[in-house]
């Protein structure tokens, strides 16, 4: 088992300076400045437990077993690894729907965070990984910790927008975005995915969306909205921007259910941040739904 330094320790190593282009918008110099000067307990606590640091929820039932008494000293120890384990698990659901990638392939991580998805998927399948995020923040903690792991010649972070990158067209088996797309107009999103993957390259989106049939977004949606300065797109804008842009859906999965259990269990935690009944509230009125999108480039 190798010895983990802490996000503390991460956060304040020495970071290589690099060219950091300029946002393109002022909504994106927000949202990089909004992503620079994150450090919620709830995501430093979590990553802690194994050096995989993500910014996406969990997915899956809870261990109550592995849990134990609530009474017992060890039990928030044994809450944050387990709320971690149900996000890594999410991850692990993302990379099945990738298909089959080899070692000499080239994947994407649209809106990478702190790079927990990119590392998986290179040790899953050995293959290189390019995150771009708009946070400088976070792409010198996921270039800290790829390096600590002496896996930097295959997973690297970048200041980019996602929007605009710099792989070349046609070049890349897969990519996706991890809880990213919120940020984004979905045409731009996808026209750009589509332009870089090569054909029959595969796409998986985990998002929130806020569910047609509901209406319109709910209150809890905006609230969501609001806290996380975002724009959560209905079900019905992924599934017309993908159509319009050549990713056709191989699989569309509802993983509301499956998540619903990571909330609750958060919800009874020290490391609440008060959106959590907003993302029960809305999960449960069928206002907004948690969905896994994979979809093939033709
Ligand atoms: C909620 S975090 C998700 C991080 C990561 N996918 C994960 O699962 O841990 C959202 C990420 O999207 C990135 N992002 C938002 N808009 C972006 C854009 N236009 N270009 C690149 N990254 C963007 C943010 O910088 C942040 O890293
Ligand atoms: C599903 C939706 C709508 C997601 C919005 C994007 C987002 C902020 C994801 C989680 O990030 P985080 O892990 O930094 O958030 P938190 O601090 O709440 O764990
Ligand atoms: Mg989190």
């Amino acid at each position: 088992m190798e010895t983990l330094v802490t996000s503390t320790e991460l956060t304040s190593a020495n970071a290589t300076s690099a060219f950091v282009p300029a946002p393109a918008s002022p909504y994106q110099s927000d949202i990089a400045r909004y992503w620079n000067q994150e450090a919620r307990p709830v995501n430093l606590r979590l990553g802690d437990v194994d050096g995989l640091y993500h910014h996406h929820y969990g997915i899956g039932d809870v261990d109550h077993a592995a849990l134990g008494d609530t009474e017992d000293s060890e039990y928030e120890k044994k809450l944050i690894a387990e709320l971690h384990r149900l996000e890594s698990a999410q991850a692990e659901v993302l990379l099945d729907h990738l298909g089959a990638i080899t070692r000499d392939d080239t994947l994407v991580d649209a809106g990478c965070g702190r790079g927990g998805s990119s590392v998986m998927a290179h040790q899953r399948f050995g293959c290189k990984v390019e995150g771009v995020t708009l946070s400088s923040t976070q792409a010198e903690f996921g270039n800290r910790r790829a390096k600590e792991l002496g896996i930097d010649d295959h997973v690297r972070a970048q200041v980019c927008n996602m929007l605009d990158t710099p792989f070349e067209k046609g070049s890349i088996a897969a990519s996706w975005n991890n809880e990213s797309s919120m940020y984004v107009d979905l045409d731009d999103l996808f026209a750009e995915h589509s332009r870089f993957l090569k054909v029959g390259g595969r796409y998986v989106t985990i998002t929130g969306c806020w569910n047609p049939r509901y209406g319109q977004p709910s209150k809890w949606v905006s609230q969501i909205n609001a806290h996380f300065e975002c724009n959560i797109h209905s079900r019905r804008e992924y599934l017309r921007a993908m159509a319009d842009n050549r990713l056709v859906p191989q699989a569309v999965v509802d993983l509301t259910p499956a998540t619903l259990p990571y909330w609750e269990l958060r919800a009874t935690s020290s490391l609440v941040t008060g959106i959590e009944e907003a993302f029960i509230e809305s999960y449960k009125d069928g206002s907004f739904q948690y969905v896994l999108i994979a979809a093939d480039r033709v």
